[in-house]
């Protein structure tokens, strides 16, 4: 394992920002932590980097206690949201930064720059002034940067933060091959959960200091492990339930449920994707309060009576209007039985 942290603990003010951190790192993975602002993500990051000391457990690379071992002697890359580039440089004299420090000759250093460069998309930069260039470029630099020493371990803290939507995108799927081919093992934090789902091997969701849950992107996604993790990948429709059998009780009526799910009461997540339009005469009566485009799908918000608002994800072709009369019925194999973990 590259990265063990265990029962890793942060206090400040006596509340625990940490508390007491479970996690792995293994060669060449690429691991996202998600959370809500203030969870502690940048903590973790400090901790593995040397920034920020522990009040509990440890943190060992390479299976090697780093306790005591300064920011520097660790082998770990990192690059912050802000960029951090040296405004005064040109391109090569910040990606030429970590190698100087290292020690390396002016010819590797130049060959070094040049390869990275290369490597980022940026070839023949290097003579240009940070300060001229995209906030795209910029990034790439950093990045170039970050990597040049090849660290054992490159941390990223909201990596692609400040760019506009459509540049992230397309950079996510870029680092993601990046990091593929030179085997780069990258922990990464982020708040935005779409590229973390598509830069990771792995995520782990945090809350209050604490892991919430770790897996693959797809096993998240599909089986949040509670409320809080649902409603924080963005799904509303979670409802208190009581499970019997292969159907729960809800305020929208009775809803099936997968085979083999927990019994008794529990938090429901029903994906928009399991709320089915029928007949306006059969299923849940609603009225279609407000329709969204998605861009693939339409998000319908639909109101039942006397009942919490329902999201249903509609084909573009069949939505209908706001104020529509339809039917509503439940897909089980869109349906989560929760744990019982309190909500947010
Ligand atoms: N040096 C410090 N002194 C006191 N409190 C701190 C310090 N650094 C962080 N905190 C607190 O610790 C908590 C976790 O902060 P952290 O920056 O790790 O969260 P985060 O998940 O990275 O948040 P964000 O997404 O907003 O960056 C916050 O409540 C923050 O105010």
């Amino acid at each position: 394992m590259l990265l063990r942290l265990e029962d890793a603990t942060v206090r400040f003010d006596g509340r625990p920002v940490l508390d007491r951190v479970d996690l792995e790192v293994a060669e060449h993975e690429i691991v996202c932590v998600l959370g809500p602002s203030g969870s502690g993500k940048s903590t973790l990051l400090r901790v593995v980097a040397g920034l920020q000391p522990l009040d509990g457990g440890r943190v060992s690379l390479d299976g090697l206690d780093q306790r005591g071992v300064p920011a520097h002697k660790r082998g770990v890359g990192l690059m912050f949201q802000d960029h951090q580039l040296f405004p005064q440089r040109d391109v090569a004299g910040n990606v030429a930064f970590g190698p100087r420090m290292h020690g390396a000759a002016k010819s590797e250093r130049a060959a070094r720059v040049e390869e990275l460069l290369e490597l980022v998309g940026l070839h023949g930069a290097a003579r240009r002034r940070v300060g001229e260039l995209s906030g795209g470029e910029q990034q790439r630099v950093a990045l170039a940067r970050a990597l040049a020493p090849r660290p054992r371990l490159l941390m990223l803290d909201e990596p692609l933060g400040q760019l506009d939507r459509s540049l992230r995108e397309r950079l996510v799927v870029e680092l993601r091959e990046l990091f593929g081919e030179l085997g780069t093992t990258v922990l990464a934090v982020t708040h935005d959960q779409g590229e973390a789902f598509a830069l990771a091997d792995r995520v782990v969701v945090m809350r209050d200091g604490r892991i919430a849950q770790s897996g693959t992107p797809l096993e998240v996604w599909c089986r949040p492990v509670d409320e809080f993790v649902a409603r924080f990948l963005g799904f509303d429709n979670v409802v208190e339930a009581t499970v019997t059998g292969q159907a729960a009780d809800t305020v929208w009526g009775k809803v099936p449920v997968p085979e083999g799910s927990p019994q008794g009461a529990c938090a429901l997540l029903v994906r928009p994707a399991g709320v089915r339009l029928v007949g306006a005469a059969d299923g849940l009566r609603c009225t279609v309060a407000a329709r969204t485009f998605r861009g693939t799908h339409v998000a319908l918000h639909l109101q039942p009576e006397g009942a919490p608002r329902l999201e249903a994800a509609c084909a573009l072709r069949d939505a209908p209007e706001p104020g529509d009369e339809v039917g509503v019925s439940f897909d089980g194999d869109e349906i989560v039985v929760l744990g019982a973990g309190p909500a947010a």
